[in-house]
């Protein structure tokens, strides 16, 4: 091979009369193996190297065939993270398997509900205006410090001025609303009012203090 990074799985029978055997030893060994997704760079220490499990999982063997390194884990110390794939309890021992794939099957994850960005509105689109753009929270001036009332808020639904309170903060979302990846429409839904909870239903993970950073007008006046 001239590449080392090069490797190929190939399925690889066994004569008959070892197959029942040797097959229970390699399930057993492999139930053992996981890969680990290598990304540490040395300085982040170790932030990344918990990808594929938890920080709870323990390590017996660590090692490297070329540049692809891999780590020998104790199966029980997968138990808890691979829940999810156990059937539900059962006196049928001999259906688990196919109640696992059963339920597997019953989990597919939710349709995402993005719709198609419109040409020149892409993240990356709205990152560069971000750059950009003088006044994107249209603050003519104005600080973005000062406090903002729930009732102010609700008074800016106009194009151009439209305003939400998120998490806090109060930001001017109109430049926004067609860059939204959610639609126009779903953005539309925290005009006027405090978006805080409809956000961390949707997307908990999105950054949106970074996103919106210039979008802001002030902060949201608590004390009502
Ligand atoms: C106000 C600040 C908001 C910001 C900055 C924001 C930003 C984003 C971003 C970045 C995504 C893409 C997420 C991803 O790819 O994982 C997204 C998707 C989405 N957003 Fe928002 N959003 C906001 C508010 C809302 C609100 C209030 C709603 C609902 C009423 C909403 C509904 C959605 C939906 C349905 C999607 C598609 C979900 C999916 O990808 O599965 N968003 N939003």
């Amino acid at each position: 091979m001239d590449n080392d990074d090069d490797f190929t799985f190939c399925q690889v029978s066994l004569p008959a009369e070892q197959e029942g055997h040797e097959t229970k030893k390699l399930v057993s060994d492999i139930g053992g193996i996981s890969i680990k997704d290598d990304f540490s760079d040395g300085n982040n220490n170790g932030q990344n190297d918990c990808l594929l499990w938890n920080e709870n999982t323990s390590f017996k063997k660590q090692g490297a065939i070329g540049s692809l390194s891999f780590n020998v884990i104790d199966a029980p110390s997968l138990k808890q993270s691979t829940d999810f794939l156990r059937p539900v309890a059962s006196g049928d021992a001999g259906g688990s398997t196919k109640k696992v794939r059963e339920e597997n099957v019953a989990r597919k994850p939710a349709p995402r509900a993005k719709v198609p960005f419109e040409k020149g509105h892409s993240q990356m689109d709205w990152l560069k205006l971000t750059q950009t753009h003088p006044d994107l929270a249209g603050l003519n001036g104005q600080s973005n410090e000062r406090l903002i009332s729930m009732d102010e808020v609700r008074q800016h639904q106009e194009e151009g001025s439209r305003w939400t309170a998120l998490k806090g903060r109060v930001y001017n979302i109109s430049p926004y609303m067609r860059f939204h990846p959610g639609g126009v429409d779903m953005l539309m839904k925290a005009v006027g009012k405090d978006c805080t909870s409809l956000f961390n239903k949707h997307h908990a993970w999105v950054n949106a203090e970074f996103l919106l950073e210039k979008c802001l007008v002030g902060k949201l006046d608590d004390s009502e």
